[in-house]
């Protein structure tokens, strides 16, 4: 069994259990109580290179990453240093994430959020919706291409964004197929965990002009954030390079920085 079906047989079980605790027509019923979705393509299309900043505790390819016991803490000082979108895992057994994370970021910060998950089912969509989502994770390799077309569907019906996550040229066709507008290439093979960024620089040209292009994972400083610029992504995810630095809030000050540097490539729009 591979890491990615692992994680997702620990996520089915723990979706079974909230869904006995809180039936979906209830569920779906309360998410529609919310405050509607921010603006996420105005917060990614920009002239500069973005930051999605990641609250991340830990992770199967590195296990403890850091303990973050104020996580809403550590989201106002990624808004404060400069974070385009906060993206919260969710995942509790690998990642220590939680719904209730979620709910703390939220109510700490008002960019937008990105609940981080191995959604597999609509009930964790309505799910995000109801703690405040506005943009929901998709992982091509997780989901039957009919499953992604009704989760991409279903996201997009609520308001929500769906970040569409390739790791090859042939999901990043699918995701296209199911009509993505946002695209995270994922430089950690899910099968053997390692990191190589030029799977980012392989991909991504081959991505419509439209296309937003995140580049997902393996960035450690501003000269990996220029590396994945220059390879023309519009904005780029980051997890352990900032849990892990000792100073997160500085950490993504440099990045931001050099994401509106003028040497840095900026996005062909
Ligand atoms: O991080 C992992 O080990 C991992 C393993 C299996 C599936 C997903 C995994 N990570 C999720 C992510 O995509 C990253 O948290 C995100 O891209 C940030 O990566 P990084 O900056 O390298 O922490």
């Amino acid at each position: 069994m591979s890491v990615l079906e692992s994680i997702i047989d620990g996520v089915r079980e723990d979706l079974a259990a909230r869904e006995a605790r809180l039936p979906f027509e209830v569920l779906k019923e309360q998410a529609t109580k919310v405050a509607p979705p921010k603006d996420v393509m105005s917060a990614l299309r920009s002239s500069d290179v973005g930051v999605i900043a990641e609250v991340k505790r830990r992770s199967p390819s590195k296990g403890e990453l850091a303990e973050i016991p104020d996580p809403a803490e550590l989201a106002a000082d990624y808004e404060a240093a400069g974070a385009r979108v906060i993206s919260v895992l969710t995942e509790q057994r690998r990642f220590g994430g939680s719904l209730a994370d979620f709910d703390a970021v939220r109510a700490a910060v008002s960019i937008p959020l990105l609940r981080k998950d191995f959604i597999v089912s609509p009930y964790q969509v309505h799910e995000a919706r109801l703690h405040g989502a506005d943009l929901v994770l998709l992982i091509v390799a997780a989901l039957e291409q009919n499953t992604l077309v009704g989760l991409l569907d279903r996201v997009e019906s609520l308001g929500m964004t769906a970040l569409v996550e390739v790791h090859t040229a042939e999901e990043a066709d699918r995701a296209l197929e199911a009509g993505a507008s946002v695209i995270g290439v994922n430089a950690r093979d899910l099968h053997t965990l390692e990191v190589d960024r030029e799977v980012f620089t392989r991909i991504a040209p081959g991505l419509p002009f439209e296309t937003v292009k995140i580049a997902e994972s393996g960035v450690r400083g501003p000269g990996d954030l220029m590396a994945y610029a220059g390879a023309g992504a519009d904005a780029v995810l980051v997890g352990e390079g900032l849990v892990a630095s000792g100073d997160p809030k500085a950490a993504l000050t440099k990045l931001v920085t050099a994401g509106s540097h003028p040497a840095c490539p900026r996005p062909s729009r």
